[in-house]
């Protein structure tokens, strides 16, 4: 992978800073310069004194070890992360968090799939595989991608952090790791909840209550494929449903439990949509709009178009069937 210096204009600059960015139109190695250019344009080489080489051989390794799989992929990484800087300057966070936890979220992003194998902690847990056993069932999938990232880390030239002190290597290390367990989906409601229980009077100074707005930014960066435009965010639903079906025809094979909304012969692409966006994404955002109120034209407004998209593709498919039978 030769990361070109693609010299990034000023306007590929302010556009990278949205959630319009369309990451199909980009090959790997401008997607790396463009990860790289996040964190300049955030000054974070400068405050953490984050040498170019050492960020260069960082991501060129984690670049690595993300997998060729249809959705938990390379590209992936680099939506979530794209996503997350984004939200960091249309929120203003700059202002209002700490540069260390910035500098958490967006590594905490790049990190957060690693090594993914395209097959779910259901499926780790079920199968009874190296990972669910190392792991005690306990979000498998998700302490890996943290141990793979942090392995990455000893290695001095690619260690990002070789320069900061004990005390902020220390503050790091818990926030990646609080952070990128916070990824697993089974614990949605639990975090969601604890975000609820402190919204009335969130304090940016309270590290309690920031320590649960990080986890909340990298749940929403992570799942949040349908704010984007409908034409980068569909394919984006074919190669999760197409995961999805890998996994559900191996448990079909081992004989292993198959979820209902990854069994090809149940799932279609507007019925895991509605549902999905109705009951887990926007109850999501509207918490976090509650926060900061320039999301909903950004975020809510094209979730909601979505949510419609699926909705008149679910009746029409559902008047098909009818007249068919
Ligand atoms: C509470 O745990 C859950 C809840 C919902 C889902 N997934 C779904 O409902 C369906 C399959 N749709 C869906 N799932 C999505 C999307 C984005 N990420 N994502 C996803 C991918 C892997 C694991 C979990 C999720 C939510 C998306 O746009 N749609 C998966 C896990
Ligand atoms: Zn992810």
């Amino acid at each position: 992978l030769q990361m070109r210096s693609l010299e990034v204009s000023e306007e590929v600059r302010q556009y990278l800073k949205t959630p319009t960015f369309d990451n199909w139109s980009w090959e790997d190695a401008e997607m790396m310069v463009l990860l790289q250019l996040m964190f300049s344009d955030l000054d974070f080489n400068s405050i953490f004194n984050i040498e170019a080489d050492v960020l260069h051989h960082f991501l060129f390794e984690i670049y690595r070890r993300y997998n060729n799989i249809p959705f938990h992929n390379f590209k992936h990484c680099f939506c979530v992360t794209q996503m997350m800087f984004g939200l960091i300057w249309l929120t203003d966070l700059r202002s209002t968090m700490d540069t260390i936890d910035l500098l958490i979220m967006l590594t905490s992003a790049i990190c957060h799939d690693l090594d993914h194998t395209g097959y779910n902690n259901a499926y780790q847990i079920n199968a009874r595989t190296e990972l669910a056993l190392r792991y005690n069932d306990i979000s498998p999938l998700e302490n890996h991608h943290c141990a793979v990232a942090f392995k990455i880390l000893e290695r001095d030239e690619c260690n990002i952090f070789r320069n900061v002190s004990m005390d902020q290597f220390k503050r790091i290390r818990e926030g990646i790791i609080r952070c990128i367990l916070a990824t697993d989906m089974t614990r949605h409601n639990e975090i969601l909840n604890k975000f609820k229980s402190i919204q009335p009077c969130f304090d940016f100074s309270n590290k309690d209550h920031t320590d649960v707005l990080m986890m909340i930014l990298i749940k929403v960066s992570d799942i949040s494929n349908e704010a984007r435009p409908m034409e980068v965010a569909e394919p984006w639903l074919d190669c999760l449903l197409q995961e999805f079906f890998n996994q559900s025809d191996m448990e079909k094979l081992e004989g292993l439990p198959v979820t209902p909304f990854m069994d090809r012969d149940k799932v279609t692409k507007p019925s895991s949509q509605t549902g999905f966006i109705r009951f887990v994404l926007l109850p999501l955002f509207m918490e976090l709009k509650n926060l900061f109120p320039c999301l909903e034209q950004h975020i809510i407004h094209p979730v909601q178009k979505a949510l419609d998209y699926y909705t008149e593709m679910e009746t029409a498919l559902e008047r098909e069937n009818q007249n068919q039978n």
